[in-house]
């Protein structure tokens, strides 16, 4: 069987955009505002759309496969455990299945890793396009000093990641100091060089709905080509209404400028169905143009073994036996 959709983009494509950023315009971010009653309203209705739809729900599914950050950030990390998990963003699906969907070639958006685990990621994915993204700037928190931070992204740079998620200051967020927000970011930009940046803005600590919005829109003047949700590893992690918060400071910012910045929810996403909802919420909010791995990105490190079972279960009619085991 043959699983078509009619404007699909399944590839990861060349990352050859770049947000090349904007002076710090303190008057739009001053004036950024986010209604909690209203955005969560919108939130609710989420769930279940019928804009990701149903009968092609193996392609989308597919879809999301390819935008994953396939991610691991344990402190147990191992070359061993690196090289499987490039083993799985080369070849995300069983075989089988991505044969009786006509999806052969499918492969996730990116590997996302600690510094140390860049080599070994590096080495066992090459010659396949998958780029190595490394979260860098003393991730989680951000609190080491600020040339180290920069330092350390330097040096991931250098080991071969093409993508660096950094952490934001979220005192800055938290007191107002938009410039040193912006003059951080902007430092971060420039020590990335030809790497891609996604801007962790670590929304569970941000207080507000409001800084969220604000915070967006400085990582964006000072040239993030992503922003993003959390590092995992907060208490709150990737939420419906803090992403209409940011997908509608990205829409803001492409009105105003023309620039593309793409978004990257992350932390607690594991549920096929959630990654259906994302993908809803981007179709409706920003338009298909987001819809693939050059401007959407899931963080997440359990999501695609749900998203498989569920393209089994659409390929065969079931659940294999150590699905249902799991299921209870
Ligand atoms: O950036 C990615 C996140 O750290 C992944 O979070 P997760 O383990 O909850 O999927």
């Amino acid at each position: 069987m043959v699983v078509k959709d009619k404007d699909q983009t399944l590839l990861p494509q060349a990352l050859e955009q770049r947000n090349p950023g904007m002076a710090l315009d303190l008057d739009w971010v001053g004036a950024a505002q986010a209604n909690r009653s209203a955005i969560e309203r919108r939130a609710a209705t989420l769930p279940g759309r019928r804009s990701v739809k149903k009968e092609y729900q193996a392609a989308w599914l597919c879809r999301a496969v390819s935008c994953i950050d396939l991610t691991t950030l344990a402190g147990d990390d191992t070359a061993g455990r690196v090289r499987r998990l490039a083993a799985k963003a080369r070849q995300p699906v069983r075989a089988d299945i991505l044969d009786a969907l006509g999806m052969q070639g499918l492969t996730v958006g990116a590997v996302c890793v600690y510094h140390d685990m860049i080599a070994p990621a590096v080495a066992a994915l090459e010659g396949s396009n998958i780029p190595v993204a490394a979260v860098s700037t003393g991730f989680p928190a951000g609190l080491s000093p600020f040339h180290l931070r920069v330092q350390e992204i330097e040096e991931s740079v250098k080991a071969g990641a093409r993508e660096i998620d950094i952490v934001i200051s979220r005192r800055h967020v938290l007191t107002g100091d938009w410039q040193a927000l912006y003059d951080e970011m902007r430092e971060f930009r420039a020590a990335c060089g030809e790497a891609h940046v996604k801007a962790i803005l670590a929304t569970g600590e941000l207080g507000t709905l409001r800084n969220v919005a604000k915070a967006s829109l400085v990582c964006m003047m000072a040239g993030a080509d992503f922003i993003k949700t959390s590092t995992g590893k907060e208490s709150v992690n990737a939420t419906l209404p803090v992403s209409l918060v940011m997908i509608r400071a990205i829409r803001d910012y492409h009105t105003r400028t023309g620039v593309k910045v793409g978004y990257k929810p992350a932390g607690g996403i594991s549920k096929a169905k959630d990654a259906l909802t994302y993908l809803a919420l981007i179709k409706e909010e920003l338009g298909d143009a987001w819809l693939s791995p050059h401007l959407f990105r899931f963080g997440a490190s359990s999501l695609l073994g749900d998203i498989e079972r569920q393209l089994e279960h659409h390929v065969t009619g079931r659940y294999s036996a150590s699905y249902r085991h799991a299921a209870g």
